[in-house]
């Protein structure tokens, strides 16, 4: 049997992923010593364990060193941040970035804010995403940018295009947002009070997905030809037990309708890790243009 021809509607994450990471080895082959990007969990946090696997692979491909680290579930906010802030005085270590969810006691924004900005490779702490207002986008929260990679990858031009971006987390649908928008795109925002999404989805010629609720975007949401970008990384349960991972798109029905749409595994996920390190080599690159190593 011959192999089925590939889907163009379908928008490769791995293969952009692969880029990336190849640009990022062309940088790391040439520099004699570099610092670590250490991953910190807080407690036993089941959904970011794909993530930060992919994340030592990712690092690994790209000759990036790295750690992962486990912080216990009881550690208190005042000696994760003291912690954070050893890390920000430790010259071995070129960035860190703190896994979501963490434990109901731990103020993120607080950790986030204390990661200093060269080191804060994910892009979270407040003053990074404040330079996304004024457009400065090189050091972004990575899933946002991903959504942008992947839109610029269907060879859309971006200035004017209508976008619908569902959900408005701070980690990822308020800044592609903002990025969207840098891009010069026009940028409407739904989310779970929006009375009804559909009526602005249909109307895009890009939709962006950040709900995480497995199908929510159904063929009848958007218009014909437009791009889906899925975010949503759910586990489900098939019928014989087994778990699998799925986006909030009904990826097969969707992909009648669409011009471009992105699967789930194999899109926005693989693109998400290749950015974080891509954006550890743009914080290599800050720190030595502001003396901190040669
Ligand atoms: N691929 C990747 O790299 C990443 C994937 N993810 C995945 O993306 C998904 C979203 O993550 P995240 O942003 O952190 O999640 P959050 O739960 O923080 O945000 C979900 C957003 O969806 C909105 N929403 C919920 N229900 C509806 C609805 N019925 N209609 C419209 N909007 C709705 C919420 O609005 P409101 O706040 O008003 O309730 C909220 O803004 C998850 O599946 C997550 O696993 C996340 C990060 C990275
Ligand atoms: N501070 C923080 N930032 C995040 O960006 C963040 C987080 N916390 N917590 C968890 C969620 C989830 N997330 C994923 C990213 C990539 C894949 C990924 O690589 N997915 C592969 C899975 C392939 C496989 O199964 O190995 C794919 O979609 O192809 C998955 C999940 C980031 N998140």
């Amino acid at each position: 049997m011959t192999a089925a021809p590939p889907d163009h509607r379908l928008i490769d994450g791995r293969k952009i992923a692969t880029d990336i990471l190849r640009e990022c080895k062309n940088y790391t082959d040439e520099q004699h010593a570099l610092g670590r990007v250490v991953s910190i969990c807080i407690g036993d946090v089941p959904e970011t364990e794909v993530y930060v696997r992919n994340q030592a692979r990712g690092a690994m491909r790209a000759g990036l060193p790295f750690e992962q680290v486990n912080w216990d579930a009881n550690i208190t906010q005042n000696e994760a941040k003291q912690v954070i802030q050893q890390m920000n005085d430790d010259a071995s270590i070129l960035g860190m970035i703190i896994q979501r969810p963490t434990p109901e006691h731990i103020n993120i924004r607080t950790l986030q804010s204390a990661v200093h900005p060269l080191k804060d490779v994910e892009g979270m702490n407040p003053a990074s995403i404040g330079n996304i207002v004024y457009s400065d986008v090189a050091l972004a929260p990575c899933t946002a940018a991903a959504s942008v990679e992947l839109i610029k990858q269907t060879g859309l031009k971006l200035e004017g295009l209508e976008v619908v971006m569902i959900g408005h987390s701070e980690i990822v649908g308020k800044p592609a947002a903002m990025m969207l928008m840098a891009e010069g795109a026009t940028v409407t925002v739904c989310h779970h009070l929006t009375r009804s999404v559909a009526m602005h989805s249909r109307r895009a010629d890009v939709v962006v997905v950040a709900v995480g609720n497995a199908g929510f975007l159904g063929p009848d949401m958007i218009k014909p030809g437009a791009a889906v970008i899925d975010i949503g990384i759910n586990q489900i349960q098939d019928e014989d037990g087994n778990f699998e991972i799925v986006g909030d798109v009904q990826t097969e029905a969707v992909t009648e309708v669409a011009g471009w749409i992105t699967p789930v595994p194999g899109g926005v996920g693989p693109v998400t890790v290749a950015i974080l390190i891509r954006n550890a080599i743009v914080a290599h690159k800050r720190q030595i243009a502001a003396g901190w190593i040669e």
